[in-house]
């Protein structure tokens, strides 16, 4: 029986890469706590959020769409110092994260998780990325972009952000929100066709 996809997202970036490749898709949105579990790595902690969106997307289905439709679901956070620095929950804290990112290099984790009636996929991907030296007035300035609040360590490298980016090492669609050749790859593995197909 053939598969069609469902991403379970409410994150523009997600849509917008995945239209990028060719898929169709429909889009659900789900809402699940994103706190992180006491002395949980990072890894671990974007697998079981790419996991638990995806088995979340899969519960909304009915008995009939389970047998025909698969979820993809992801999440991506900031990592320095081993520390997960998620979304800024005010300007002060904005400061916090950038401060720290400035000047150096972080990690961008992203994990992308499927979910259907047969089987649960998971894979992990990881970006180097490194920030020039940022000063407090243009993080000031950044913040009151509006750009920064719904972002992992308070920053968009597709957008404004980019002028911060001195280099990046790894995959720039897992930095933006989604991995896509490694998505690509899962999604072969649910027979859910992209451009080349
Ligand atoms: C580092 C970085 C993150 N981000 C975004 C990607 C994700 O949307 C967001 C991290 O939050 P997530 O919790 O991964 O995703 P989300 O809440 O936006 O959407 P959903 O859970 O519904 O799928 O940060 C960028 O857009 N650009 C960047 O450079």
């Amino acid at each position: 029986m053939s598969q069609s996809l469902v991403l379970a997202s409410t994150s523009p970036r997600r849509k917008e890469l995945l239209q990028q490749i060719g898929v169709a898709f429909t889009q659900l949105s789900i809402d699940i706590n994103e706190d992180v579990a006491l002395a949980e790595e990072p890894e671990q902690y974007v697998l079981r959020l790419a996991k638990e969106k995806a088995a979340a997307g899969f519960g909304l289905l009915s008995t009939t769409e389970k047998l025909t439709k698969v979820i993809l679901a992801a999440d991506t956070t900031v990592v320095c110092d081993g520390q997960i620095l998620a979304k800024p929950e005010s300007l002060s804290h904005s400061k916090e994260i950038l401060t720290k990112l400035s000047g150096r290099e972080h990690i961008v984790m992203s994990a992308v998780g499927l979910h259907s009636q047969d089987k649960i996929l998971q894979k992990v991907v990881t970006t180097k990325v490194r920030f020039r030296n940022i000063s407090d007035a243009e993080i000031d300035a950044y913040w009151h972009s509006g750009e920064p609040q719904d972002k992992a360590g308070s920053y968009g490298i597709q957008g404004l952000g980019a002028v911060f980016v001195e280099s990046i090492t790894g995959s720039y669609s897992n930095v933006v929100g989604l991995p896509l050749c490694e998505t690509a790859q899962l999604l072969n593995q649910f027979n859910i066709a992209f451009w080349q197909l």
